[in-house]
């Protein structure tokens, strides 16, 4: 009988090198012999950059369509049928849920079970929750060591209002912002005709609350890129942003200098050398990493949310040498300090741990109480303690998903 065990690491363990360690070392147990793969965003990450090197990859999606054209969740599980079929002795699972839907949440359960007669499953956990089932032992990454570890339920004690400094004030004022700030009129897109989405009918008011939702593949991130990307398929669409019409001569700096935009994909793949401080004030310029010398009053607005963080004593500590949760609080002050009529959260608690989804909604939740910055918010999990007002959830059809609003608090 395989044993099945989970590995329970903080934001502050460094993933990778607990991977390398299971994949190449025999301190941590016998994996090493045996032929494993990784149900991993970094598996996924070298498949796309392989693709774009060669052209195509052995990963598959259903759809036949290329991996870097994928949903996340079709690239998901595109690469659990290709490691089933490549028939391995251990999986290493990281992140198992993360872009997941409900339904798929479910099928990968059943999946991974089933797999797990056959395989050694080796999971990475963060979030208690994530706990797959089947798992026989969980521990600890310890110093190199893995240490037996009990999970309790509500292990993680985090006051639930951590920050005591108020907002600051807004340097310009949006009581003339025209409403609502985001329109969407019978919005419909097909890619290479397939419908995704089907006379989209939306409007986003200036300090509502606001959860994206839909099965993956239904448009969100579709949506999303229409509003804050320049996604070519909002030409000729009837989408009015902050009053402007799309495509009516706006460029897409002056729409960007609107909106306050993090995913927790910025969290991944920064090289580049920058102090707390200067991250944040970057925020003005809509830069990441400061190339502009910011005014006396935007240092100041930088120094009020350094104090909010309480971060003030640290300003000047290298950016990379926070944990992710950390870092993400900094990049949200980022989107933040312009103080913009929109804040956009992409999947924000992706990868977190469970001590940093805490911290992560009390700062939403200020945010939304505090200032009169919309917020929308893109995610498969419903996580406690975040309340929007409204959810607009895309149900996909043939003919392309359509979208409904449902009222939360009434
Ligand atoms: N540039 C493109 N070319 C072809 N197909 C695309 C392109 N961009 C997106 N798609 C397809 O459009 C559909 C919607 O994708 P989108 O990323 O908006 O979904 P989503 O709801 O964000 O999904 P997920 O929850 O999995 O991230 C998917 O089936 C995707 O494969």
């Amino acid at each position: 009988m395989n044993e099945h065990l989970a590995i329970c690491i903080s934001n502050k363990v460094n993933k990778e090198h607990l991977i390398d360690c299971i994949q190449n070392e025999t301190k941590l147990g016998t994996w090493s012999h045996l032929k494993g793969a990784l149900f991993s965003e970094i598996s996924i990450n070298k498949y796309i950059k392989e693709e774009r090197l060669h052209g195509s990859c052995n990963v598959q999606t259903v759809s036949g369509n290329s991996l870097e054209f994928s949903s996340q969740g079709e690239r998901k599980k595109a690469l659990l049928n290709y490691i089933i079929s490549k028939k391995p002795e251990y999986i290493i699972v990281d992140n198992v849920f993360g872009n997941l839907d409900v339904q798929s949440q479910e099928e990968i359960i059943k999946t991974l079970s089933k797999l797990s007669h056959k395989a050694i499953i080796i999971q990475i956990l963060k979030r208690q929750e994530d706990l797959l089932p089947f798992i026989d032992k969980t521990y600890q990454f310890d110093n190199g060591n893995l240490i037996e570890y009990t999970i309790e339920a509500e292990q993680v004690e985090i006051n639930s209002a951590p920050f005591y400094v108020e907002l600051p004030q807004a340097y310009r004022s949006f009581t003339d912002q025209i409403n609502p700030i985001v329109k969407f009129t019978n919005v419909s897109v097909d890619y290479r005709e397939r419908p995704i989405l089907a006379a989209i009918n939306w409007e986003i008011k200036a300090g509502e609350f606001w959860q994206l939702k839909g099965p993956n593949g239904s448009g969100k991130s579709t949506i999303l890129s229409m509003i804050f990307g320049d996604n070519p398929k909002a030409f000729g669409q009837d989408i009015t942003l902050f009053g402007i019409k799309k495509g009516s001569g706006e460029s897409v700096w002056e729409i960007k200098q609107k909106i306050g935009y993090f995913s927790s994909d910025m969290l991944r793949g920064f090289t580049r050398l920058d102090s707390i401080g200067n991250m944040i004030v970057s925020g003005f310029f809509d830069t990441i990493g400061l190339y502009k010398t910011p005014t006396n009053e935007q240092i100041k607005i930088a120094q009020h949310w350094l104090r909010v963080l309480d971060m003030f004593d640290i300003r000047k500590q290298d950016f990379l040498s926070l944990s992710k949760g950390y870092q993400s609080l900094v990049l949200i002050a980022r989107a933040m300090v312009k103080h913009p009529p929109l804040l956009i959260l992409d999947e924000p608690t992706n990868g977190l741990d469970d001590a940093d989804v805490k911290l992560f909604t009390a700062l939403i939740n200020k945010i939304a109480k505090e200032t009169e910055t919309a917020i929308l918010y893109v995610s498969h999990r419903t996580e406690n303690g975040l309340n929007p007002d409204f959810i607009y959830e895309l149900i996909p059809y043939e003919s392309g998903s359509k979208g409904q609003v449902i009222l939360t608090k009434h």
